[in-house]
């Protein structure tokens, strides 16, 4: 098992230069997962750690030492690839048993960590069959083994679950979670799939134009984004974003003006997750608007709300359905959960908006609304 680390390390493709420097420490049996819009840089980072990739410039570490001259094949890294990549002439035990003929194992310690890793992925019975006989699942568990049976330090997963389906994808997550606790092998998957890194990953490294945008716990990412993009990208349906402007400690929004604590001057955006919004009576509110769209969803309902500070998204658990389209409600939330950014992007820290009260502020009062 591997401690991680990368010092401003960059890869360029011609004049492109798609990371720019990367910095950052995976501990030992930490699982990470690397998310981000397409094309922001996540397999090349992938690639880089397995060395089928060169940085440009910078180090990359494993246990404080320098591979990033290593060949791949001398990192002791375990890859799965999105396409599973099994040799179709081959049987399954063949398959697994591959990476071993590159490594100096014994015939009979060769056939006891096939079996092993058979064993751990649960296709002990299928290594006799060739993988145009198994279904993707299967496939995929193979491609697992094959990683696997090198007893890696590293285990890099490249978007190993986007080919099945999503019933499939669900019991493979955790799944794959548990096998990576069991084995506390240090692992990096690579994903577009934000609920995939939220449920699996002990960190996530959220990704954005061959940069880090945040590095932090699933927590950390939903609660405590530290910039827009991470703020806007990570959550469904997404977090509303609204343009205002801070004066001391009014925030204007539209026509509508919120407290805001502690005092703040200049252009802010506002952001407030639509399932911490709570629809009530117009005349107990701040913000009021009418309900353009009721989209029963199964469990919750969202709302999609017309404000003078533009349309707000809103989630109610349950399935009562508690308003119609064309009605007016107001919003209302917990004040400690609005986000405030700065005119750059990044979060003010301990900077809220919410509803005051009209007996004790200016600001409390409820400019346009009905
Ligand atoms: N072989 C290559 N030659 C030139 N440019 C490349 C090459 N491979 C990747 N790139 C570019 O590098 C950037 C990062 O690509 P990368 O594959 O790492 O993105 P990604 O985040 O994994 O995307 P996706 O989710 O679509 O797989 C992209 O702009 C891509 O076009």
């Amino acid at each position: 098992m591997a401690k991680i680390t990368l010092d401003n390390v960059t890869k360029s493709w011609g004049e492109n230069l798609v990371l720019k420097p990367l910095n950052l420490t995976i501990e030992d049996g930490e699982f990470v997962a690397i998310l981000g819009p397409s094309g922001c840089g996540k397999s090349t980072t992938l690639f880089l750690l397995a060395g089928l990739y060169a940085p440009a410039s910078g180090a990359i570490t494993f246990d404080g030492h320098n591979v990033s001259k290593v060949d791949a094949r001398d990192r002791n890294v375990g890859i799965v690839f999105q396409s599973y990549a099994l040799y179709p002439n081959l049987t399954v035990r063949e398959n697994i048993a591959f990476p071993l003929r590159f490594k100096p194992v014994g015939k009979a310690e060769a056939v006891r960590r096939v079996e092993e890793a058979a064993a751990l992925v649960q296709i002990s019975p299928l290594l006799d069959r060739r993988p145009s006989q198994l279904s993707g699942g299967q496939q995929q568990r193979v491609a697992l083994a094959r990683a696997l049976v090198k007893e890696p330090n590293i285990l890099l997963l490249d978007e190993p679950l986007s080919n099945l389906d999503a019933t499939l994808r669900i019991s493979m997550r955790a799944e794959l979670k548990a096998i990576q606790k069991r084995l506390g092998i240090t692992t990096l998957i690579v994903t577009h799939d934000q609920i995939e890194a939220i449920t699996m990953a002990d960190r996530i490294i959220c990704m954005n134009n061959g940069e880090i945008a945040q590095i932090g716990t699933p927590d950390d990412l939903y609660r405590r984004p530290s910039n827009l993009f991470v703020a806007g990208f990570i959550g469904t349906p997404p977090m509303n974003l609204i343009a205002g402007q801070a004066s001391g400690e009014e925030l204007r929004l539209g026509a509508s003006l919120l407290q805001l604590t502690p005092p703040w001057n200049g252009p802010v955006t506002l952001g407030l997750r639509p399932e911490d919004i709570a629809l009530t009576a117009p005349a107990e509110a701040m913000l009021c608007g009418e309900i353009v769209s009721v989209e029963p969803m199964g469990r919750e309902v969202f709302y999609t709300v017309s404000t003078p500070a533009g349309l707000i998204h809103a989630l109610e658990y349950g399935e009562a359905v508690r308003h119609a389209p064309g009605s007016r409600a107001g919003l209302d939330w917990n004040t400690a959960l609005s986000l405030l950014f700065d005119e750059d992007g990044n979060r003010i820290p301990g900077l809220h908006a919410g509803v005051s009260h009209p007996a004790s502020s200016r600001a409390g009062q409820r400019l346009q609304a009905n």
